[in-house]
């Protein structure tokens, strides 16, 4: 969809910004830039809206030459998205939001109505925010209409060149994952520019390491983190890769360990049955419609650890009498990180892993273990993917 044919660019002062670039971004990918200060990033991207015209070489969009598509019909395709926002300090939210389609000659009320469900879809109340000025904004919700307003038009290509930058990191965690929620929806072709390498691992299908002008790796984030090309590219993900790799590896069924399941009415005595005959010391627990509950330990289900209850313990009793509830869990395809924060937080020895409402296993320290041995011996094995789109079970949710 964006294909970068050997180009450079020399400002006219002499800097070589970029050299001899070539790759290309395919139809609904979203490939990150990340590099050092000055190494030409941005001056790559600004060379697809034509803000910045390339010395050498060509730069394709849809397959078509970009020099000879008028600039301003080639922006109104792009959408772009930048850190210091560029909301016009004078309108409101909603007609900042419907700058583009008014420029495209939208009725107002049309325009205004896009608008809105363009502040909806980026998590925005029109009805609470679309009628403040910029400045009544937090700086997370600035970001977020300038979000809305690079899509207003619907382009199918989206520049972003560091568009949460400027926010906390809390915030920035957060617009990042509102942002990988929109992606699954609208699916834009999308170059996004970051300093922050655990942002471009996080956010790409596929992140460019950029070395001094030219691109050092270009790869699925794992990959590149697992197997870096270069002593340069391996220095600049940093000797953590292996932590960072925690966030771009999915918890996958084959990680997962299957203790003994006891139902809520099952009877107590037949519960503990089956716990000492798989020699248990829990279980998980599930209600009556197969959904998580929690767990029951094979000493609190034994007569004999019962203490008073102990002499005649309840014929009648099921293990919902004894069953602890477990709050903790994940959904099937969680990244490793979000497994072992989820862990962390309820200090628990192992988490339930559920697809959709289905109990599918639980995760320990040890299955985790497992996962981020398997994934770096994955990339050994794995050959290129330039220009591929990596299918959506590689990608791990937040
Ligand atoms: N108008 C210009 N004239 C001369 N040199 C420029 C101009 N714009 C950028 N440069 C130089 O080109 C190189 C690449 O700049 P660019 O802005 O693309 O880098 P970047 O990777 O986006 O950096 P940063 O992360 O700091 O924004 C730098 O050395 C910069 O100083």
């Amino acid at each position: 969809m964006i294909r970068f044919e050997q180009v450079s660019k020399r400002y006219p002062d002499g800097t070589w910004a970029v050299n001899d670039l070539s790759f290309q971004v395919a139809e609904g990918e979203l490939v990150t830039l990340v590099g050092p200060s000055g190494c030409g990033k941005t001056t790559t991207m600004k060379m697809v809206n034509r803000l910045i015209e390339p010395t050498d070489g060509r730069i394709l969009l849809d397959g078509a030459d970009i020099s000879t598509v008028d600039p301003v019909e080639l922006r109104r395709r792009i959408g772009y998205v930048i850190q210091q926002v560029g909301l016009f300090p004078h309108k409101t939210v909603l007609d900042n939001t419907a700058t583009v389609p008014h420029l495209l000659g939208w009725r107002r009320s049309q325009a205004r109505a896009r608008a809105a469900e363009l502040l909806e879809l980026v998590g925005l109340d029109p009805g609470t925010h679309g009628d403040r000025y910029p400045d009544q904004l937090s700086g997370g919700q600035r970001q977020r209409v300038g979000v809305a307003r690079a899509l207003a038009a619907d382009p199918p290509v989206l520049l972003m060149d560091e568009p949460f930058g400027a926010v906390d990191p809390l915030v920035r965690e957060h617009l990042q994952n509102e942002f990988l929620k929109l992606q699954e929806t609208v699916r834009k072709t999308v170059l996004f520019v970051t300093h922050d390498i655990e942002e471009a691992v996080r956010l790409g299908d596929r992140m460019a390491v950029y070395g001094h002008g030219r691109i050092e790796q270009l790869d699925a984030p794992a990959k590149i983190l697992g197997a870096p090309e270069t002593p340069y590219v391996a220095d600049f993900v940093g000797a953590d890769r292996g932590l960072k790799r925690l966030s771009v590896t999915p918890v996958r069924r084959s990680d997962l360990e299957q203790p003994p399941v006891v139902r809520l009415d099952d009877l107590r005595e037949t519960a503990a049955d089956r716990m000492r005959a798989e020699g248990a010391r829990w279980a998980v627990v599930l209600d009556a419609a197969g959904g998580l509950h929690g767990w029951v330990s094979a000493d609190t289900l034994d007569p004999s650890a019962l203490g008073s209850e102990a002499a005649s313990p309840d014929k009648d009793a099921t293990v919902q009498r004894y069953a602890r509830r477990m709050e903790a869990w994940l959904a099937v395809g969680s990244s490793l990180k979000h497994a072992f924060s989820t862990m962390l937080q309820h200090d628990a020895g192992w988490i339930a892993v559920l697809d959709g409402d289905r109990f599918e296993g639980v995760l320990t320290p040890a299955g985790l273990h497992e996962a981020l041995r398997r994934s770096i011996g994955e990339d050994v094995n794995v050959t290129g993917t330039a220009g591929q789109v990596p299918t959506e079970a590689a990608k791990p949710t937040a």
